[in-house]
């Protein structure tokens, strides 16, 4: 599903009127309608409303929604908020329908109109969506804080207002919603972290726009949803065998940390790496051969850390190095040598991507490609801080571009950024995985797909959705509390079985 800026969706809603074509109110009817069958089917129905509209085509959505309630008998009442405007043409459209039933409507000029919430009321906030061009302030920003001062819960048509689409609203006064419902498409508001407390669970009603408009467009973000996962994901061919699935070599642990390793082994051979060699220091020896008999070993001289980088690395359709490296200056040294040794795309994670950050100059030395994947404090590390998620984002973007490398910025819609410019939010996942080993198993995960024939984006997209679908079905089966990190590998069979049926 595309990710569209607010220029987009008006375009798209142009195209819609002038193709299908259908007049704008009619529209405006068909998204207030897609509202309402929301709220029946969440049983709201047998409660009563106060909708807050202001007098642009938000409002009229707002407007359209008291009519059809009304016509169900549900107790509404409309509040206007005054802009000292008229209104636009659909606005005054639904007011002049809205005035033929009995739905009493009070115009909103000052904190003097501010009539007290009614207890039990669910409040639809329908002052402003995606037109918003400033920060709230003054009546509105008022009327805002005293709505969300009530405690009612509150329901945004299309974005809660005060937040914009596509830029930060940090500080600034924001309509504090329980469900926000939107049209068509994800915003990228709904997919900042700093947005949650505003939308809440968002909700992505079809109010059927041109399907037409879409090849027009280069999108440049997408949510990784399932029919992008079904055109990448190639099941198994019948007479494949080991030699089809590649040979890792994942460069992980150190002493204390060998557990990393472990992780990313485990999530590496379920993944369906045809051979696995760990490249580990002298402490790990007994600890991966109990922990995995599948996995083949290659001994660092060292007993603790990693310090000579392994023979005939060309052997290895892939490197993962990162999880639980450590960052003694002589793995830095030898890190350096790893990635210039390093002919096809690795996958660089934890440690790895911290000594980078201390040692920045040794990032030119990324072979083309390479999957990056930081959280957001290594992220920081690596790429310097962000005044905010957006700001974050693009610079992912725009770093990927630079290095020729792909970013999987981890979160909770996982960001990943490919070297072309364009990027992907994930769609699965869920914050029973924010616990340590989770990126461990990742980087497992990647190892395996980019060792198997599918192109680093495609191993990057697969990876990251597989890794939060595993999670979901872990948080199903032991909760998001309890769920390990181990988990997740234990859940990837039936991630895998999911992916394959659709
Ligand atoms: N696909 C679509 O695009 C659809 C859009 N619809 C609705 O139309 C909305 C967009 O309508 P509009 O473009 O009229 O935008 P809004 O309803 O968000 O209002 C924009 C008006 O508010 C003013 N304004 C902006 N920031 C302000 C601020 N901080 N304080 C006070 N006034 C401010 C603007 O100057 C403009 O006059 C969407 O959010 C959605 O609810 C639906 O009716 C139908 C489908
Ligand atoms: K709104």
């Amino acid at each position: 599903m595309e990710i569209l800026s607010a220029e987009q969706i008006r375009a798209w809603d142009e195209y819609t009127i002038q193709h299908e074509p259908i007049a704008s109110i009619d529209l405006m009817e068909r998204a207030a309608a897609s509202c309402l069958a929301w709220l029946e089917k969440q049983g709201y129905l047998d409660r009563s409303f106060s909708i807050y509209c202001g007098k642009g085509n938000n409002g009229g959505d707002g407007l359209a929604l008291a009519r059809m309630l009304s016509l169900l008998d549900c107790p509404v009442t409309v509040h206007i908020l005054e802009f000292g405007n008229i209104g636009t043409e659909d606005f005054q459209g639904n007011l002049a329908r809205l005035h033929q039933t009995p739905v009493e409507v009070r115009f909103v000029q000052g904190p003097e109109h501010f009539h007290p919430v009614p207890q039990d009321d669910i409040l639809i906030d329908a002052l402003l969506g995606s037109g918003l061009n400033r920060p709230l302030e003054g009546v509105t920003a008022q009327l805002v804080e005293h709505l969300n001062a009530s405690g009612n819960e509150i329901i945004a048509i299309d974005i809660p207002s005060g937040l914009f689409v596509s830029r930060s609203a940090k500080g600034n006064t924001v309509i504090r919603a329980s469900h926000t419902l939107s049209f068509q498409v994800y915003k990228p508001a709904f997919l900042m972290p700093e947005n949650e407390v505003w939308v809440g669970e968002v909700h992505i009603l079809d109010i059927g726009l041109h399907p037409g408009f879409l090849s027009q467009i280069a999108g440049e973000a997408e949510i990784l949803d399932p029919d992008i996962i079904g055109a990448i994901f190639r099941p198994r061919q019948a007479f494949a065998h080991k030699g089809n699935f590649g040979h890792a070599l994942l460069v992980a642990g150190s002493y204390g940390k060998m557990g990393a390793a472990v992780l990313a082994a485990r999530a590496c051979l379920r993944t369906g790496s045809g051979l696995l060699t760990c490249a580990i220091p002298g402490c790990g020896y007994a600890i991966l051969q109990t922990a995995l008999p599948e996995a083949m070993l290659v001994m660092d001289p060292d007993e603790k850390i990693h310090t000579a980088v392994p023979d005939g690395l060309d052997k290895y359709s892939v490197i993962g190095v990162g999880p639980g490296l450590g960052q003694d200056q002589r793995t830095v040294a030898f890190l350096r040598s790893l990635l210039q040794q390093s002919r096809k795309p690795v996958v660089v994670d934890a440690d790895a991507l911290n000594i980078l950050a201390s040692h920045p100059h040794l990032l030119s030395l990324l072979p083309p490609y390479s999957i990056l994947t930081p959280h957001p404090k290594e992220f920081e590390r690596l790429f310097g801080p962000s005044p905010d998620d957006y700001v974050r984002v693009e610079k992912a973007r725009e770093q990927a571009r630079k290095l020729g490398c792909i970013i999987v910025l981890k979160g909770h819609y996982s960001l990943i950024a490919m070297p072309g410019g364009k990027s992907y939010f994930n769609s699965t996942g869920n914050p029973g995985m924010a616990k340590g080993g989770s990126g461990d198993v990742l980087t497992g995960i990647l190892t395996a797909l980019l060792g198997q024939s599918y192109s680093p984006g495609e191993a990057a997209l697969l990876g990251v959705y597989l890794h939060g679908l595993a999670g979901d079905l872990a948080a199903d089966t032991h909760s998001q509390e309890s769920m390990l990190p181990s988990d997740l590998t234990d859940h990837l069979g039936k991630a895998f079985q999911i992916i394959q049926k659709r």
